[in-house]
This record gives C-alpha cells, sequence and structure tokens, in this order.
C-alpha cells in the first residue's frame, strides 16, 4: 500500500440504501484523483467518509500510517485533510481576510491566560495570521476584495475563498467538493488554471470531484467512476472516456462494477 490515502472495503448504509459499496481505491502521493459518476453515485458520501462526518459501516481509510475511518472530523484534519464543499459554507458575515483568519488562529495553541493579556509573543503571532491570511487570498486573486463580506462576493469567487481557507489547515491531501459547480467556460479553466497551481506549488495531494468533464480531464492524473456506490472504472482520464462502461452507465444502461479501483 503506497497511496497517501488508502481506502479499502469501504461501505456506508443509510437505512436500506447502500450509498458506498465495498468500495477500495487509492490515492498516489502528489496526485490529483478525480471521482465522477451519476448524481446519487455517492461521491459526496466518500468525502464525508474520509473526513469523518460519517462512520464507516465497514471498511477502512488510512491517511499514510494514520487511520482516520472512526475520527472525528477535527481529528482528520488535524491529521491532514482539508476539504471543501458541494454548498459553500462560509462565515457569511465576515470579511474574506476574516474568513481565512479564523482557520489560521485556530491552528494556533495560545495560551488562555497569554491571550487575555496581549502578551507579545501573542502580538507577534497575530501578525504572523494576518500575512499569511493575505497572502492565501493573494494565492487565489481574492486580495483585492480582502475587506468585502464573504456573503457579497459573486459565487466564483465564493469557491476560490473556501480554497484559501482549506489551504489554511496546511493539508497534505486536499478534498474537493465540486468546485466549479456554478462556473461558466471561461470561470472553470481559469479554476483549473488555479488547482493546477495550487499543486504545483504546495506539492499538494489532491482528490476532486467534479461533474465539469473538461475540469475533471484536464487535471487528473487518474479518476474513479462510481455507479450505485461501487467503482465502475478507474484509470487515466483517456482510458476513463473511451470505457465502454463507463460510456453504458452514462447512456443509461448498467454497467458491472469492477474492484478494488488502483489497487
Ligand atoms: N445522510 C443521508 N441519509 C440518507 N441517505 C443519504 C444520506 N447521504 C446520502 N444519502 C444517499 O446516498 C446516496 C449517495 O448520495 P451522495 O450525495 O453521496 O451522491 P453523489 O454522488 O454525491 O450525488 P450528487 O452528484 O448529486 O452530489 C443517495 O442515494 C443519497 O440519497
Amino acid at each position: 500500500m503506497d497511496g497517501l490515502l488508502e481506502v479499502r472495503g469501504l461501505s456506508r448504509e443509510f437505512g436500506g440504501i447502500r450509498a458506498v459499496d465495498d468500495l477500495s481505491f487509492s490515492v498516489a502521493p502528489g496526485s490529483i484523483t478525480g471521482i465522477i459518476g451519476p448524481n446519487g453515485a455517492g461521491k459526496t458520501t466518500v468525502f464525508n467518509l474520509v473526513t469523518g462526518v460519517y462512520r464507516p459501516t465497514a471498511g477502512e481509510i488510512r491517511l499514510g500510517n494514520t487511520v482516520l475511518s472512526g475520527r472525528r472530523p477535527d481529528e482528520v484534519v488535524r491529521a491532514g485533510v482539508a476539504r471543501t464543499f458541494q454548498n459553500i459554507r462560509l462565515f457569511n458575515r465576515l470579511s474574506c481576510l476574516d474568513n481565512v483568519r479564523v482557520p489560521l488562529l485556530q491552528r494556533e495553541t495560545y495560551g488562555v491566560f497569554s491571550s487575555l493579556l496581549r502578551l507579545p509573543g501573542v502580538r507577534a503571532r497575530h501578525r504572523g495570521v494576518d500575512a499569511r491570511a493575505e497572502e492565501l487570498l493573494d494565492l487565489v486573486g481574492l486580495s483585492e476584495h480582502r475587506d468585502r463580506g464573504a456573503s457579497n462576493l459573486p459565487y466564483g469567487l465564493q469557491r476560490k475563498l473556501e480554497i484559501a481557507r482549506a489551504l489554511a489547515m496546511e493539508p497534505r491531501l486536499l478534498l474537493l467538493d465540486e468546485p466549479a459547480a456554478g462556473m461558466n467556460g471561461e470561470e472553470s479553466r481559469q479554476l483549473s488554471g488555479l488547482v493546477r497551481e495550487l499543486h504545483r506549488r504546495f506539492g499538494l495531494t489532491i482528490l476532486l470531484i467534479e461533474h465539469h468533464m473538461d475540469v475533471v480531464m484536464g487535471l487528473c492524473d487518474r479518476i474513479l467512476v462510481l455507479h450505485f456506490g461501487a467503482c465502475l472504472a478507474w484509470g487515466t482520464p483517456e482510458e476513463v472516456r473511451s470505457n465502454e462502461q463507463v460510456l453504458r452507465a452514462y447512456l443509461g444502461k448498467e454497467g458491472r462494477p469492477c474492484s478494488p479501483c488502483g489497487a
């Protein structure tokens, strides 16, 4: 097992529904991996399982040597996994800068008394946080919007702000849930450029869910195709694009799941 993320025999049931069904795949360190599949295929449930929002019914998830399955979301973040959400989750009343400062401050461990007394070391660390927040906003192209309320940003920029917030966690693995949702062709091209740049600059491993095929095919080294919670296909964009089962599934005929993926 040499993936940064290793998923083995993962299942999750909701009542009688198997949202994720005995799924295995591996995300290589430093790669960009895409998850695609029809609505309801289980893509977001996989993210929720990796990030500790849901507990698996069966199976194991590892990040390097750390077992993630069964951990709380805050423990998963500390282990090095950050994510963005399909339905954007920002502090709407806060400025862009403060939206990024919050996770940065959470990472800092202040003694309560030194914080209350505003000791010099704390003030210096606050300045460090401000500088880092500005840097992250600059990186995603939001510097000029730093003082603007998050809810006043256009949708595409809110998605970039979410990415800046996730980067503030200094993740080893970044999960992006439909980063190009609601974007037009030009916006999604820009978004692809940004993801590529972040990947190069931070040596990040990225797992992304996306319905925009041009984004997925252009960015990803490997693609996992989910169908009824199981792996329908796994491979390079070229392999997936020409896979008969994938073509049939998207055309409405049922394909036969394969397993395990990327092992
Ligand atoms: N909390 C939940 N309770 C009950 N059923 C759920 C829950 N979360 C997901 N499901 C079900 O699990 C299945 C997979 O849903 P999921 O949201 O993971 O799919 P998806 O591939 O992300 O879909 P989409 O592309 O529409 O976002 C669906 O049948 C969904 O209704």
